[in-house]
């Protein structure tokens, strides 16, 4: 299933609490509007959004559960993990760091078991490029670079990481997904180029508040 992703555009569409497209039936219309454009894959938050856009888009899933938004917020247990699969996801998105997870397990353990009791792949969501070689020793399918810049790590780029794209798609045997600020078609085709097996790009495509904020902001600047 992973090779239906090679090269391709996987879409997040995501909404934060209190928004007013914080609803699943409107993140599954962004699902489906993703699809007409071209996307091979879809990236979602929150089971209820989860479960829809199983139901309604033919496309493979990348699901996670944000718990909070400090420390370890993606996924962070594997009891979360399973319930994101239960919800629909192919794929699950889990935390990819090296930080100590809620539930005491480690990333190892935690793909491990995911692993045994699913047919899901895991997705480890990695900060810096010794989270992601970590989490391909750990057991991880896919290491994606989301979480670069908000670990306090690494410095939190002023575009997309294309170095740390770069470094680990050299040195990892499994497939690079390019995510994180990645915000026109030529720095998500950039991205290829640095190496990366996919390309994850949210808040360029589905977020509107904030790119309504860009062009406001130009205008005002
Ligand atoms: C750091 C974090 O919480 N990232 C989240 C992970 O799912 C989402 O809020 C991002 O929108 C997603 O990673 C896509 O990135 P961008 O929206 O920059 O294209």
């Amino acid at each position: 299933m992973i090779e239906t992703f090679h090269g391709g555009l996987i879409v997040s569409c995501q909404a934060y609490p209190g928004e007013p497209l914080r609803d699943p039936r409107a993140m599954a219309q962004i699902a489906q509007s993703a699809v007409i454009g071209g996307a091979v894959g879809i990236r979602a938050q929150g089971l209820d959004d989860i479960r829809m856009i199983h139901e309604s888009v033919p496309l493979p899933q990348i699901g996670l559960w944000k718990v909070g938004s400090g420390g370890v917020f993606i996924t962070p247990t594997l009891e979360h993990a399973l319930a994101v699969i239960a919800a629909g996801a192919e794929i699950v998105a889990i935390d990819g760091t090296r930080r100590p997870r809620p539930d005491g397990l480690s990333l190892a353990e935690t793909i491990a078991a995911i692993h045994e009791q699913t047919g899901a792949l895991v997705m480890a969501d990695a900060g810096s490029f010794d989270d992601g070689m970590a989490a391909q020793d750990a057991g991880a399918d896919i290491v994606g670079t989301t979480l670069a810049g908000y670990t306090g790590e690494a410095p939190k780029t002023v575009g997309p990481d294309f170095e740390l794209v770069r470094r680990l798609s050299a040195r990892l045997d499994v497939p690079v997904f390019a995510e994180g600020r990645i915000h026109t078609p030529a720095q998500a085709k950039a991205m290829l180029e640095a190496g990366a097996y996919s390309v994850v790009v949210g808040t360029a495509i589905t977020h509107p508040a904030t790119i309504t904020s860009w062009f406001a902001e130009a205008l005002r600047g």
